[in-house]
């Protein structure tokens, strides 16, 4: 990249930079030899030429789009496969992903579900069946949960699997409307195989939802088997080539080891043996909320990148009225904006790291037959999942508000960036019913202190805060991170009491409960905030990096911790100890930090290490040349390759004519 030629404003921008760009992207990659290996990698999928698009794919109909998503992945298949034979690499698909579709793939629930969910919940015989095929592409699949009627709230599926113990079979059946599956990725036109979670019925009884593996069309014609209904749903704001589709099944019959059966099993005779926890069943879903807090990161670095660039590159109105006029990177408002993403990308970076290796630990664990750190598990990556979605949607938004009009071209790939990142926000889980789910252990958590029980460590706060509320305020990173552990501790506490106000005055805990849910989802909110901010500053001070690098890391981290204090003062003036003073000192902190950042923006986003190939616009690339992209994308606009268009001689020129009459 060092060789192209730039615009002299990035190439002074980046003279400024205090600290070796080189340094930190391999501090991101994991090592010099993971960059190397990465950069070979994507140096490899974007030469090859048929995985270019000739005309941008927004200008294609709703069936080519498609149609050229699917054709790209096979290449793409075949090349990592071919790659990681030669190399023994296994690649970043999904980095790659956004270069090769710039939405998503056709085979994104393949890979991130189907796969994952025969590993998961598959007995060793079952995966030994089901998972050579699927890693090698015989059989496609996908994740076939949510309905017409019911997402959040899974246990009121409709779709049956009722037990024939006759012909030791399960017999598939969506007999309403609302049972129709709904939404999942790649059921529209790609898949021959998915995961169907289903009501299992056995005599007549209900046993709850489980998995099946079911082939929904033929191998060779690829026509729906009989008694499958399968289709597309349509266009959606994001996700175009993702291929999402609907599913019915009537009187569809599947052999019984097609239930994946690592937890619950149903026997030949139909008895049905209960296994270790029936939320292990929801195994899969944990699994993808862990992994969407590291493409929170990945989303909003794709952002910044863009927004930053753009902003060093534009020059609008002047500061001072004798000046020229400024980069647009140079008012503080337009730092206010981006800071916060490059600081957001790295903290999801980190506690992306963190909560990763807590979701092996606990695999570990399961393995073993030992499931007391589950429910921690299950509460933090729910709402984490939940807060660093909306997060990335915020920011990715403010980086195309940031970048004015020009942010809302479809090639500044800002609306595209925002459509696959604001989606995170429900899939997997919506966010307020993930934020509830871990207000549900924070108040169990609370009632354990009060009861002066030790707690799990992503909640000990709570008993510390009970034993002591009254600590003195510190305008200090550690400071700022107790300080959110007390507006945490006491939003629980506020939450907790406002439940036990309606029960006192008759109501039952479920309505107690609905009365409470706004207190108790900003509860959870603040939970993960000062989860966010103690993690990713503790990561941060564990660094091991040169002293010029680490003042930067440690820069961003601040402001991250800052821009937050400030964002919610309100609640710091309720919950914690501080004064109007302090704050006050926290927002002349915030603009020395804005202040020092600055120089280093270029440099930061630089780091993120992004090809234009994977960054796909006209705003960021890395030579910055901004308009001249601008114009070259418009002139490929299908309206531009005819001086003249038809709609001239058939509607406009009769409507001057019948004008002049
Ligand atoms: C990098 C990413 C890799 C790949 C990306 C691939 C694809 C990405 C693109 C798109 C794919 C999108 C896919 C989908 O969206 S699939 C569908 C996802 N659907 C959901 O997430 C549904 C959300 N709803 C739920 O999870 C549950 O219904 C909910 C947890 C909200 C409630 O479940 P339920 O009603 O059964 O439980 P409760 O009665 O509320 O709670 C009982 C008890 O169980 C505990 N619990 C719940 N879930 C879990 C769990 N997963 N693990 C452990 N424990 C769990 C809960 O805390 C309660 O405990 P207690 O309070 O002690 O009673
Ligand atoms: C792009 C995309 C891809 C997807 N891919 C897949 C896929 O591959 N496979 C698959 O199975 N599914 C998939 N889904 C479905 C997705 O998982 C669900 O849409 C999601 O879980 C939300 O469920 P819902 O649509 O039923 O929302 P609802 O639950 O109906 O939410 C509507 C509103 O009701 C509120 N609400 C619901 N329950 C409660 C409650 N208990 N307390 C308070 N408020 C509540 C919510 O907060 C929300 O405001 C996908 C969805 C999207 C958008």
């Amino acid at each position: 990249m060092a060789n192209v030629k730039c615009n002299p404003d990035l190439v002074r921008e980046r003279a400024k930079c205090s600290f070796d760009v080189n340094e930190l992207i391999h501090l991101i990659d994991g090592g010099e030899n993971a960059t190397k290996e990465k950069r070979h990698f994507e140096e490899t999928i974007f030469s090859v030429k048929e995985l270019q698009d000739a005309v941008p794919e927004e200008y294609l109909s709703h069936k080519d789009r498609y149609e050229n998503a699917v054709r790209k992945a096979t290449i793409l298949r075949d090349v990592c496969r071919e790659y990681m034979k030669k190399y023994n690499y296994k690649p970043n698909r999904f980095r790659v992903g956004h270069g090769v579709f710039k939405d998503v793939s056709p085979f994104l629930l393949h890979d991130g579900m189907f796969v994952a969910t025969i590993i998961g919940q598959g007995t060793p015989e079952q995966q030994a069946e089901w998972l050579p095929k699927a890693e090698n592409m015989q059989i496609i699949g996908t994740y076939a949960q949510t309905e017409l009627g019911h997402g959040s709230f899974i246990r009121g599926l409709e779709t049956r699997a009722t037990y024939d113990p006759k012909t030791e079979e399960f017999i598939l059946n969506n007999a309403t409307l609302s049972s129709f599956k709904w939404w999942p990725g790649g059921l529209g036109s790609t898949v021959n195989h998915c995961i169907v979670v289903a009501q299992l019925f056995i005599n007549g009884k209900s046993y709850g939802i489980q998995p099946f593996i079911v082939q929904i069309r033929d191998l060779n014609t690829h026509k729906p088997l009989p008694g499958v209904k399968v289709g597309e749903i349509g266009p959606k704001m994001g996700f175009q080539t993702a291929n999402n589709g609907f599913l019915g099944f009537e009187n569809f019959r599947i052999p019984r080891m097609n239930m994946l059966m690592k937890n619950a099993q149903v026997l030949k005779d139909g008895t049905f043996v209960k296994g270790m926890n029936e939320k292990l069943t929801y195994g899969t879903m944990v699994m993808v909320r862990v992994g969407i807090v590291g493409d929170c990161s990945l989303n909003t670095s794709l952002a910044a990148t863009i927004a930053v660039r753009y902003s060093a590159v534009r020059h609008q109105s002047k500061i001072k009225a004798k000046e020229p006029e400024v980069q647009i990177l140079d008012y503080v408002t337009q730092q206010h904006k981006l800071f916060i993403a490059i600081a957001s990308s790295h903290v999801f970076r980190n506690v992306y790291s963190w909560l990763s290796k807590s979701y092996l630990n606990v695999m570990k664990d399961l393995a073993q037959g030992k499931q007391d750190h589950l429910p921690e598990l299950h509460a933090t990556a729910c709402c984490l999942k939940a807060v660093c979605s909306r997060d990335a949607g915020s920011v990715v938004e403010e980086c195309r508000l940031a970048c004015g009009g020009h942010g809302y071209m479809t090639s500044s790939n800002l609306p595209l960036v925002y459509g696959f990142t604001i989606a995170t926000v429900t899939y997997e889980g919506e966010q307020t019913v993930l934020l509830l789910q871990t207000a549900r252990y924070l108040v169990k958590a609370w009632l354990a202190a009060l009861q002066g029980k030790v707690l799990a460590p992503s909640v000990s706060y709570l008993s510390d805060w009970l034993k002591n509320d009254n600590v003195r305020w510190q305008n200090t990173p550690e400071g700022i991170v107790k300080g959110f552990q007390h507006v945490a501790a006491g939003k629980v506490k506020a939450a907790y009491d406002t439940i036990q106000k309606y029960i006192k005055l008759g109501k039952d805990y479920e309505d107690a409960w609905n009365l409470a849910s706004v207190q108790l989802m900003k509860a959870s909110e603040a939970h993960s905030r000062s989860i966010l901010c103690e993690v990713s500053w503790g990561e941060v001070i564990r660094t091991s990096a040169s002293p010029n690098l680490l003042q930067v890391l440690k820069q961003l981290a601040q402001l991250y911790l800052v821009y937050w204090t400030l964002e919610t003062s309100g609640d710091f003036l309720v919950y914690s100890n501080i004064s109007k003073d302090d704050i006050a000192i926290l927002r002349e902190k915030y603009e020395e930090l804005l202040a020092a950042i600055r120089p280093n923006a270029v440099g930061l986003v630089d780091a993120f290490d992004l090809r234009d190939e994977i960054l796909h616009s006209t705003l960021g690339s890395y030579d910055g040349r901004v308009y001249e992209r601008l114009m070259e994308e418009a002139l490929k606009s299908p309206l531009n390759q005819e001086s003249v268009n038809a709609s001239f001689h058939k509607y406009l020129k009769p409507l001057m004519e019948k004008a002049k009459l």
